[in-house]
């Protein structure tokens, strides 16, 4: 049983397809909280996040648009994150996934001062590891994984407080890097687990190598789910759909495995456009992911020891 802590994150300024600030009431609607109560868990909502007024930052970039009220979300979801993890398990229902800046600053903060490392797996077509001064499209969505990074670049945002270093990321499901991205990433030792991979590997043995080296470090795992990581087939809901995502079941067998891991300790659930949804099948496809990433199971077997 989990203590499972609901927080809204209706942030819309990292892209310009308006409609992921009605993010968190399209997971209420689609029954979250219930699902969660049916595994067996306790829930928390806290409601949604509101924050500061922007203060006028500027930066050299002129693509880049809304950093004020970027950097204002960062400093408001930090505080949020940092807040709720001794409580129990956060779970951020976005919003686009400029989110991430402050979510995972925030969990940082909490992991650094807990003495214990933390992990990221980012399960996504994109690997948004753009600095403020490197994106074309100016679209702060982005950029979060790069500033959870330590990547240099973010001089108007608040300093990231306990930079992930590069062993302790994994992407999964990539398929559009842009070319800056690609260069910045040759740099460091982020496992990029692009379509490729997983269509010669499949999910299984990248995910738990990946899981092996969290849990041999007794670390802390946060898990930053955007719908883009999905077909549009299935989950159609989400301003940057890439073609050639993860199929309905390989999706859900990564949240199988990471539940049998028992390693997760923070989510974000982020892109989602309930705007350019087909009568809510994308956010009731995300909330069914979260039942898997939750416990939900066709059959209990016993779990691989790790
Ligand atoms: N979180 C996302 N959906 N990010 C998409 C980013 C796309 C592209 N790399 C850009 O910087 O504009
Ligand atoms: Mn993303
Ligand atoms: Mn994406």
């Amino acid at each position: 049983m989990t203590h499972c802590i609901l927080i809204g994150a209706p942030v819309d300024e990292g892209q310009r397809r308006p409609g992921c600030l009605m993010g968190p009431a399209a997971y209420r609607v689609a029954g979250l909280p219930r699902t969660l109560t049916d595994l067996g868990h306790t829930v928390e909502d806290r409601g949604d996040v509101v924050p500061a007024p922007g203060r006028g930052q500027t930066c050299a970039n002129a693509a880049v648009h809304h950093l004020p009220e970027t950097i204002a979300w960062t400093e408001a979801l930090a505080a949020a994150a940092s807040t709720a993890m001794p409580d129990g398990l956060p779970i951020f229902m976005g919003g686009d996934h400029s989110l991430s800046l402050g979510t995972v600053a925030g969990v940082a903060s909490h992991a650094d001062a807990a003495g214990r490392p933390l992990f990221v797996i980012w399960l996504d077509a994109h690997s948004d590891f753009h600095t403020v001064e490197t994106t074309t499209s100016g679209n702060l969505h982005g950029t979060p994984m790069a500033y959870a990074a330590g990547r240099a670049g973010f001089d108007p945002f608040p300093p990231f407080p306990a930079p992930v270093p590069g062993e302790n990321i994994c992407m999964f499901g990539i398929r559009s890097v842009d070319p800056a991205e690609h260069a910045a990433l040759a740099e460091t030792e982020i496992t990029v687990n692009d379509m490729r991979v997983l269509d010669e590997q499949g999910i299984v043995a990248p995910l738990r190598a990946f899981l092996d080296r969290v849990r041999a470090a007794n670390g802390m795992l946060h898990v930053s789910l955007d719908v883009d990581f999905l077909d549009p087939s299935f989950a159609p809901a989400v301003g940057t759909t890439v073609p050639g995502g993860t199929t309905f079941r390989e999706a859900h067998l990564v949240c199988e495995l990471l539940h049998e891991s028992g390693l997760m300790t923070s989510l974000d659930l982020v892109e989602l456009n309930p705007f350019l949804d087909e009568r809510g099948k994308t956010a009731r496809a995300m909330v069914d992911l979260v039942g898997s990433l939750m416990g939900r199971k066709v059959f209990d077997r016993p779990t691989r020891a790790f």
